[in-house]
């Protein structure tokens, strides 16, 4: 009781929208999924950061100031993952992304050099071959209508994400065409989960005809990682014991499933078969709808301002010369590339929005958010700031040059999040999402008719646009 009163007394000195009896502001998520975001950004954009809002019983805050997010992102006692990602587990498995705690924290920096710079040398070459399929993949497309771009690139995410596990080994059992597609399937029931709280009880949700999907989708997901698992890990695990016996063996970069299967053999009492399994169906799953949908609407914005993709491919010949293929020195001086991505990753965050609990009082900006409480911590907002930003709605890569940068606010531009619980694989996205999109630039000439002011949102888990990412693409190389 004294808890709640301590809830309610907090509560009473924020603001926001008028919430009702038993069900607090939840009438915002009684709409159509498409309506959601729009609804949400319009109910609570009147009030000052953190919005207070009521869902059921929960008090939870919305906050959107850059430092205020800087302020709980970069602390060690608010890194706790909301409650709702319980809801994630099912194809996120009990992986860095859902879990918390002191084996989160271990896991993390046993799983981090496979995120390092030595380790994405050895990576980049799978880049390049799938980024050059992807390519081949899309002539039946080019010069013809328009089309969504975002299935072809799911599928090359996942085949890259497979291969770099697999490591080239075909010995996958279940056909991939399916696989995909799995992860917005997920989202959406996920999504369903969240904003229906009655769905939150798992009695309930088990009733639902979401949870005889979820279940189905999950077992595909299940198949390919025990693959990997049961087969692959010990298969290597073993080669790794003969190798380290011959005094003359190779020493070469390891590709990633050879360090995982290191780190379980040094690792034996932290690093289980089974935290593998979690661990690999989180990597398996985040490397799929975030890449592609990065890569999907910079490719929008890069066919919307023709202009803008000319001084990309003018860059990209002059890093390149006579050369066909990009390795990690060229990626590094493809600067005006990457501002364009960024830009795009600004105006469309792939996570706008991420969740936290507070386990303890957390002392926040001359307040003390008490135990309890769900924060959310809007990336969309501080994308978008007016005070942070020159043009905050419109597509204007010159918002990252070098110079604008060093101005800027820490924390006006994480789409990686912050922090301790910040994205493990930045480093690797970027490099993958520049590779990807130099090589279309390089075959294709985009065309988008949709500017950045025109892209109408839906956001669930993610964030997308309503339309599809439409685009029509023009073979270069004719
Ligand atoms: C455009 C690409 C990507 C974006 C924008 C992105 C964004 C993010 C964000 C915002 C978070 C923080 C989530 C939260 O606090 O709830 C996160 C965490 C994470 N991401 Fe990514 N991500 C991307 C690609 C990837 C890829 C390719 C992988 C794996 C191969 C990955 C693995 C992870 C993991 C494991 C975490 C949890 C880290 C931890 O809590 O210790 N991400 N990502």
């Amino acid at each position: 009781h004294w808890d709640r009163r301590k809830l309610y007394l907090f509560a009473a000195k924020l603001q926001g929208p008028k919430a009702y009896p038993v069900v607090g502001n939840g009438p915002l998520f009684w709409c159509k999924n498409e309506e959601i975001f729009n609804n949400f950004m319009a109910a609570t954009a009147p009030y000052p950061s953190p919005v207070r809002l009521w869902v059921g019983p929960k008090l939870v805050l919305f906050v959107k100031d850059p430092n205020q997010l800087q302020l709980i992102l970069q602390s060690s006692k608010i890194t706790t993952k909301s409650f709702l990602y319980r809801f994630l587990e099912p194809f996120l498995g009990k992986g860095l992304f859902t879990s918390s705690g002191p084996r989160q924290k271990h896991h993390r920096k046993l799983l981090q050099p496979l995120f390092s710079q030595r380790m994405i040398e050895g990576y980049c070459h799978l880049f390049q071959k799938h980024s050059k399929k992807f390519v081949e993949d899309l002539r039946k497309n080019a010069n013809g209508p328009e089309f969504n771009i975002s299935t072809f690139l799911q599928f090359t995410a996942f085949e890259a994400t497979m291969d770099l596990l697999l490591e080239d080994q075909d010995t996958h059992s279940i056909d991939y065409n399916e696989i995909p597609n799995y992860v917005r399937k997920f989202y959406e029931i996920v999504f369903t989960r969240v904003k229906s709280f009655w769905l939150h009880l798992d009695i309930f949700f088990k009733l639902s005809s979401y949870y005889r999907e979820q279940t189905k989708l999950q077992s595909l997901a299940t198949t390919v990682i025990n693959e990997i698992t049961e087969t692959n890990v010990p298969k290597i695990i073993e080669k790794i014991k003969a190798e380290r016996k011959l005094a003359d063996a190779e020493i070469r970069v390891p590709s990633m499933l050879e360090s995982i299967a290191e780190m379980v053999m040094e690792n034996p009492d932290c690093l289980t078969m089974q935290d593998c399994t979690d661990h690999l169906m989180t990597f398996m799953a985040t490397s799929q709808d975030t890449q592609s949908s990065a890569v999907a609407f910079t490719c929008m914005m890069l066919g919307a301002y023709p202009h803008i993709q000319d001084l990309v491919v003018q860059e990209l010949r002059e890093v390149m010369g006579k050369k066909t293929s990009l390795d990690l020195t060229d990626v590094s001086q493809l600067k005006y590339l990457e501002m364009c991505l960024k830009e795009s990753m600004r105006l469309f965050p792939v996570g706008p929005f991420i969740f936290r609990d507070t386990t303890e009082d957390f002392q926040f900006d001359k307040m003390v958010i008490p135990e309890g409480v769900t924060v959310i911590l809007s990336i969309y907002h501080a994308h978008r700031s007016p005070e942070h930003w020159e043009k905050p709605d419109e597509f204007y890569p010159e918002h990252f040059a070098p110079e604008a940068m060093s101005k800027r606010h820490p924390c006006a531009f994480i789409p990686f999040s912050a922090g301790p619980r910040r994205c493990i694989a930045q480093h690797y996205s970027y490099t993958y999402m520049k590779i990807l999109l130099a090589t279309i630039v390089l075959n294709y000439e985009i065309e988008c008719r949709f500017k950045a002011e025109d892209v109408k949102l839906i956001a669930d888990i993610s964030i997308r646009p309503q339309q599809g990412y439409l685009i029509k693409l023009k073979d270069r190389t004719n």
